[in-house]
């Protein structure tokens, strides 16, 4: 399991950036090679060269915030607020790199409680300052940056001192989690009373309960354990209006579920203070295992009927060809050709790696569902790997983020986005956006590597996630990915949902009345008014207008 990561840290994942997951000179060849690299790092400049503007934070406000929070829990010195400048997207890593101009909040705030918390909402009220909420800060859509929409001044309010597991009750499997417990910890303090939450997004490491409420994450295991709104059973919400706490009983007809509207609030309609959330007991065996299947259509059709079986493992991630391709040559340790000859034999030629998880409390039950899973999987002609690549893949599952700092070094353009369809569009969406990402990202003849994955299914279909590799255009980078980014949304729209689990933030706001429709905009704005009335809350983000 991995550790705990400083959520102040910025510009790379972990402290020791590259160096925590190098590049095999073999792996940088063949990289080099395929997207037409030049031989150069592009190491990230030094923080002293960030420009950070003055404080704009009126002085009666400050006096208001500290009588409140203290003045130590009031912080306006630049590095506290360069910090909490943007979230952990590229487009965000590369204005670090580069010194390009960041949204830096006018202060940071950091309450203790949820009573603090909506004093604190209060005082900005009073002084018209915006509000940004800071969980983890991993953001990949502009969640957290610190846009002050009319607002003469932006605060982020951190919660990473709201980190206390509040209460567990194991008859009815719930935890009140405070909303600034990040995941490591919450997995610790529910591991103690022999509990799991089984929520394992890719950045585990950092994020917090809150953020993945307030986002409707989804975890590598949400095909076992959910995605994060199915894990919700309560959300205590601090807002401009008052408090607000949802979630009396595991299911009610009293009209629609409002816990939705604060799920996946994104800090616009409120601060979520406490989330209760269904655990589940900590798992004492699990499998994972790898298996082959002969083209995406294959994988796809697989999947599907797994999902319609009701028989998905606890984990079920399947990589198209091109992802499958650079998951064997930047393993590195694998025997690449020596699998390859194995996979021919067995008459693949077009390998797509399947791999599946499952956690239980016996070995019984572990052997009873995989044997239906596998069961179901015969009827595919999939090809047994066997257990040492899937146990890899495990081993390696909150890898991306690390080997990320090593790719962004070396000059690569390296992103990621997601979508989902229902399984009769599903290939007909990953053509589109993929089409999009290679047009817009071919530079001098050389073709980007665009890699897609299935990591989240269900009955009606699944989630697509991208990865994208080019060489990156030094003159222009943000532009560069902010077209790609574009083109590929462009593509989405109509055939997808602008995204499965990021959220919408800025980054993906202009494409969201095309899936709501204006109606849908009209009840988010409505309900902004309601609780929100003079617009502080996290302006540019959810709720439009974009910016
Ligand atoms: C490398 C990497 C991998 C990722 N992998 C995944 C993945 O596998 N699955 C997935 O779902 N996501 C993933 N993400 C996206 C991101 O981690 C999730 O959106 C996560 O839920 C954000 O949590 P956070 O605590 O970091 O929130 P933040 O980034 O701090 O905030 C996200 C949004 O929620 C709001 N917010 C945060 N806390 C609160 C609160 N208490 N009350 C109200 N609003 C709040 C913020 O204002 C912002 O709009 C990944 C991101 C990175 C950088």
């Amino acid at each position: 399991m991995s550790g705990l990561i400083e959520h102040t840290l910025r510009g790379t994942w972990t402290p020791s950036g590259a160096a925590a997951a190098p590049l095999s000179p073999r792996a940088l060849r063949w990289l080099r090679q395929r997207i037409g690299l030049a031989e150069t790092t592009t190491p990230a400049v030094p923080t002293s060269l960030l420009e950070v503007p003055d404080s704009a934070l009126p002085d009666a406000a400050r006096e208001d915030l500290v009588a409140v929070l203290g003045a130590e829990h009031v912080r306006t010195d630049a590095a506290a607020r360069l910090a909490r400048a943007g979230g952990m997207s590229y487009t965000d890593l590369v204005r670090r790199r580069s010194a390009a101009e960041l949204a830096v909040p006018d202060a940071v705030l950091l309450p203790a409680d949820p009573e603090a918390v909506q004093a604190v909402l209060e005082v900005c009220v009073r002084h018209d300052v915006a509000v940004v909420p800071f969980g983890g800060g991993t953001s990949v859509v502009g969640g957290v940056d610190a846009l002050r929409g009319s607002k003469a001044a932006v605060v982020a309010l951190d919660l990473v001192r709201l980190d206390r597991l509040v209460s567990l009750d194991p008859g009815s499997r719930i935890a009140v989690l405070q909303a600034g417990t990040r995941a490591v910890e919450a997995e610790s303090l529910l591991g103690a009373q022999g509990f799991t939450l089984g929520h394992f997004p890719q950045s585990f490491e950092r994020a917090t309960i809150g953020g993945f409420a307030a986002t409707r994450s989804a975890g590598q295991a949400s095909s076992g354990y959910g995605r994060f709104e199915d894990m919700v059973a309560g959300v205590r919400l601090a807002t401009p209006a008052g408090e607000w706490r949802l979630g009396v009983a595991p299911a009610s007809a009293a009209g629609p579920d409002l816990r939705q509207l604060a799920v996946g609030s994104e800090g616009a309609l409120g601060v979520i203070t406490e989330v209760a959330v269904r655990v589940r007991p900590a798992p004492e065996h699990s499998r994972y295992e790898a298996f082959v299947l002969d083209g995406w259509q294959s994988g796809v059709d697989a999947v599907r009927v797994l999902a319609q079986g009701r028989v998905l493992a606890d984990v079920t991630r399947l990589s198209d060809v091109d992802e499958t391709e650079v998951q064997f040559e930047l393993a590195g340790a694998w025997k690449v050709s020596a699998l390859r000859a194995f996979l021919r034999s067995r008459g693949v030629r077009r390998p797509c790696l399947l791999v599946l998880g499952w956690d239980a409390a016996s070995r019984s039950e572990l052997a009873q569902r995989r044997a239906a899973t596998l069961r179901v999987l015969r009827g595919t002609r999939a090809v047994r790997l066997g257990r040492a690549v899937g146990e890899n893949w495990r081993s390696h599952r909150f890898a991306g983020p690390r080997q990320r700092d090593a790719l962004l070094d070396r000059g690569v353009c390296v992103e990621t986005l997601e979508t989902a369809a229902h399984w009769s569009g599903l290939s007909e969406l990953r053509s589109a956006v993929r089409s999009a990402l290679v047009r817009s990202l071919r530079r001098d003849g050389a073709d980007p590597i665009v890699m897609c994955h299935v990591s989240h299914a269900y009955e009606t279909g699944a989630s697509l996630y991208f990865t994208v590799l080019a060489a990156r255009d030094e003159q222009d980078p943000l532009g560069q990915w902010q077209r790609a980014k574009r083109a590929a949304s462009d593509a989405i729209a109509g055939r997808g949902t602008i995204t499965h689990h990021h959220a919408v933030g800025a980054d993906h706001l202009p494409w969201l009345g095309a899936e709501i429709g204006a109606v849908g905009e009209a009840v988010l704005a409505a309900a902004k008014r309601a609780v929100d009335p003079t617009g502080i809350l996290n302006p540019g983000k959810l709720v439009g207008p974009a910016r």
